[in-house]
């Protein structure tokens, strides 16, 4: 009986550690795919003697960064020490050797994770490495929040496809812009910088021709960082001087099945444009091209079509809808999104682990679609 207080004190101090790694490896957010955010803690005499994260693939992981922080007064300090990561230290060589050899030459006797790494490369492997060189080892310490800061490399490793999420702001009455099309601008200058940090955090942004042609927008996040443009255009219909086509900010790639010989293409390309062509033009062939190219995080920013049509294809997991409060009317004026061939409201795709709070005068909703697996992909 007399060990309960203890028990309930390193369980306090294990999520107040793992909160520490979670701030840390949310730092790198948007900088890392195809690789997890990760922050490493490591802790002896009740003080953290060191701590990183992980940068970006091809760098270090975080668990190394950690212990080359630890100075060397503080060495001695790691043959008592805790190492506190949200994610399971890895036990393969990929870019970089495996953390699990490094932490067990540091001699340090406990490690604490928050989440096993689904990577069928590590999943377990990595705690049993630790285990069997008798380290202890706890497992689980606040997962779910391990679990949601990385959502989208554990798709990514799932599903063999980036993390969707579906970006749009409408009025009260449902309109993505006026009857007009004019749509500058639904939500306020707050929301719009939501959007901004959003947009850097996000390794691509997709937009279909339509947006192109009536919203010229820049999609750059005015951070230091920005995503891919990506614009998907069946027939390259677009005009030759849009603000897309402007590359020293942010690189733009156009996906097309326009043929190779289509006149715009050597315009776009001067101006240091990618132009793909793809026989087949799909969301889901769209992200295929974009989880080749390592990417873990895509952001839909779309019109109607697109977005029924990327939801429809199983590539949005999660979607942002913010919510101006103002009329707009008309009758065809658009929606967010078009038709998903639903005709009964109870076939409505209800959203799960729904939030919502207030963004200046906006309202920002935030939930994920009930089926997060993509349809199977086209052989
Ligand atoms: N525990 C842990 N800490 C980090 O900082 C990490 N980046 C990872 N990543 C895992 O290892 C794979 C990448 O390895 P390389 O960077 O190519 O060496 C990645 O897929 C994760 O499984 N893990
Ligand atoms: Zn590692």
């Amino acid at each position: 009986m007399r060990s309960a207080p203890v028990v309930e004190e390193t369980a306090t101090l294990d999520a107040q550690y793992m909160g520490h790694c979670l701030e840390l490896a949310a730092r790198a957010k948007g900088c890392t795919a195809p690789n997890p955010l990760v922050g490493c803690v490591i802790v002896a005499e009740g003080r953290v003697i060191g701590e990183g994260f992980h940068p970006k693939a091809g760098e270090p992981h975080a668990e190394v960064f950690a212990l080359r922080s630890v100075s060397e007064s503080d060495r001695p300090l790691l043959s008592k020490a805790t190492l506190y990561v949200n994610l399971e230290p890895c036990n393969h060589y990929g870019r970089t050797p495996p953390c699990t050899e490094a932490i067990i030459a540091a001699g340090i006797p406990k490690v604490v994770v928050g989440m096993i790494d689904p990577n069928p490369q590590v999943a377990g492997a990595g705690v049993e490495r630790l285990r069997s060189a008798g380290i202890e080892v706890t497992v689980g310490v606040r997962e779910a929040e391990c679990q949601r800061l990385n959502e989208a490399f554990v798709h990514r490793v799932r599903y063999q496809r980036p993390f969707g999420i579906l970006k749009y702001a409408m009025t009260l009455d449902g309109k993505i812009a006026s009857s007009a099309g004019h749509s500058l601008w639904v939500s306020g200058e707050a929301a719009r910088a939501m959007v901004h940090q959003l947009r850097s955090e996000c390794d691509a942004v997709i937009v279909g021709g339509n947006t192109v042609r009536l919203d010229n927008p820049l999609l750059t996040s005015r951070h230091e960082r920005n995503p891919l443009r990506v614009v998907m255009s069946r027939t390259l219909d677009l005009p030759s001087d849009a603000s897309l086509w402007e590359t020293t900010t942010a690189p733009t790639l156009v996906i097309t099945a326009a043929a190779p010989q289509h006149p715009l293409i050597p315009q776009l390309q001067a101006r240091g444009v990618e132009v793909v062509h793809l026989e087949s033009l799909t969301p889901t062939t769209v992200m295929a091209q974009l989880y080749q190219r390592g990417m873990m995080t895509v952001l839909w920013e779309c019109g109607g079509s697109l977005a029924a049509a990327a939801i429809a294809e199983g590539m949005v997991q999660k979607v942002w809808a913010f919510i101006a409060p103002k009329i707009i009317g008309g009758s065809n004026a658009p929606a967010p999104v078009a038709d998903l061939g639903l005709t009964k409201m109870n076939e409505a795709l209800c959203l799960e682990d729904v939030s919502w709070q207030t963004v200046g005068e906006d309202i920002l909703v935030v939930g994920y679609l009930p089926s997060r697996s993509p349809a199977p992909s086209p052989q």
